[in-house]
């Protein structure tokens, strides 16, 4: 049974020997390093950087924590000792559907389309989501970041590295896709699967006119490299950083690849992100919002009917471990442009950052915990940059470390990690897009 390590708070206690380990070890790696701040930084630069240190730990009194507003959720908020606030920002509660009692749905006025539910997916359906992603999605026919540069039996690495280590010893091996085997140990990690920042490209913004020329002319992916080693199952499983859901689409370059064909979005992950866009009263997010007229497209809002007209149809598995950080980034490669992007965080807790549509705009900090889920929608959020500076060590809640039969080896992995389910529409219900005839 996986157990939590550090007590609560004690990095934030500078008695403990948590703390004291975290400041040596600042003070051995920033001895060289030049501490002016830079003046060239965006605001959303300036954010990132804040919340990314390690020492002293970041002070997250301008996050919003809206767990902090329920009770059942106490226990959660002590792990770790990362707690935020409920008045960082200014929110408003807004409706939704009966059938959603006990939940509640949250917009921020400064960022009109945001919507946040927190705690909105049951501790139950929570684990669910966990052993889906890991055992039945990251693997063949989807696609993942290991596809590049390993060669990954069709079962997928989660389920090659339970098998390894119920052997006793007898660890599987996963090979690289280069030939490697006269090269000594790889001097550099490839881009794929380094832990930190991901390098992100970007592409001009997907619209109903540019689409085509996308669907006929993906780029080409990335080469393997050839300074990967063989490597252990149980080492390859902690690689693992994203897994595609839907349209095939490539982190890397930052593009979907028409030509591979159309996956189902599981049917159970598409019936909840339905679920959730009905349940919500858009009237109350959009209705009031003076701006609201601008930025829909040429036949203005359709807010009202996306009841109706919302429907998934790609997206994708985020795995963090604990040192990852996902960068400022616009998704921008989806043909519709404010149809909701629904995001679902699991395990450890993160802070999200959402600003404007430039990276200019001061972002507003989110503390994201296992459970909670957020919209992104229309002009103004859709298109903002937005990203995840930082998971919050020891945050795993006490039902993820707790489970009964398979969850001893879910609880071990959850343990310095973060799972995000990120699901988008690319194409308006009804559109089919001109493809090969065989991949229709
Ligand atoms: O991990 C998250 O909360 C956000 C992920 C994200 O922005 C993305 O997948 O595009
Ligand atoms: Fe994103």
């Amino acid at each position: 049974m996986a157990t939590s390590t550090t007590t609560v708070a004690s990095i934030h206690d500078p008695s403990s020997a948590e703390y004291k380990k975290a400041r040596r070890r600042y003070l051995k790696t920033t001895r060289n390093r030049d501490n002016r701040v830079d003046y060239e930084w965006t605001p959303f630069r300036a954010a990132e950087k804040k919340y990314k240190a390690r020492f002293p730990p970041p002070d997250l009194s301008n996050v919003l924590d809206l767990a902090t507003l329920d009770e059942s959720r106490r226990e959660e908020l002590a792990q770790g000792g990362w707690v935020g606030r409920s008045d960082a920002v200014e929110w408003k509660v807004i409706r939704l559907s009966e059938s959603n009692s006990g939940r509640k749905a949250y917009t921020i006025p400064r960022i009109p389309g945001l919507v946040i539910l927190p705690s909105y997916i049951s501790r139950e359906a929570q684990r669910d989501m966990i052993r889906w992603s890991l055992r039945d999605h990251a693997r063949y026919p989807n696609e993942t970041n290991l596809d590049t540069h390993y060669i990954v039996p069709q079962e997928g690495i989660w389920n090659i590295s339970l098998r390894s280590q119920q052997r006793d010893g007898q660890e599987e091996t996963i090979h690289p896709r280069a030939s490697c085997s006269s090269q000594p140990p790889p001097a550099e990690i490839p881009e794929d699967t380094k832990p930190g920042p991901r390098k992100l490209i970007s592409n001009p913004p997907a619209s109903p006119d540019t689409f085509q020329d996308i669907a006929t002319s993906p780029k080409a992916p990335a080469p393997p490299s050839n300074t990967v080693a063989p490597a252990p199952a149980s080492s390859v499983v902690r690689k693992l950083r994203w897994a595609n859901i839907g349209w095939s689409y490539h982190w890397g370059s930052k593009q979907y690849d028409f030509s591979k064909g159309k996956a189902e979005v599981d049917p159970v992950l598409r019936g909840v992100c339905r679920r959730i866009v009905q349940s919500i009263e858009w009237a109350d997010v959009y209705a009031e919002d003076d701006s609201s007229q601008e930025g829909w497209g040429p036949e203005g809002p359709d807010w009202m009917c996306w009841d109706e007209t919302y429907d998934p149809d790609a997206g994708i598995v985020n795995f963090y471990q604990t040192k990852d950080t996902l960068m400022a980034h616009v998704d921008r490669s989806e043909v519709c442009a404010t149809s909701p992007l629904v995001s679902i965080s699991l395990g450890n807790a993160a802070i999200f950052l959402i600003g404007g549509l430039t990276r200019d705009t001061e972002p507003t900090a989110v503390l994201l915990r296992s459970g909670d889920v957020v919209i992104m929608s229309g002009p103004a959020c859709r298109r903002a940059y937005h990203g995840v500076p930082r998971i919050l060590e020891n945050t795993l809640p006490t039902h993820l470390e707790e489970g009964d039969d398979d969850w001893a080896v879910y609880a071990d992995y959850m343990q310095t990690s973060r799972i995000n389910v990120n699901v988008r529409q690319v194409f308006p219900i009804g559109f089919t897009p001109d493809l090969p005839n065989d991949k229709k």
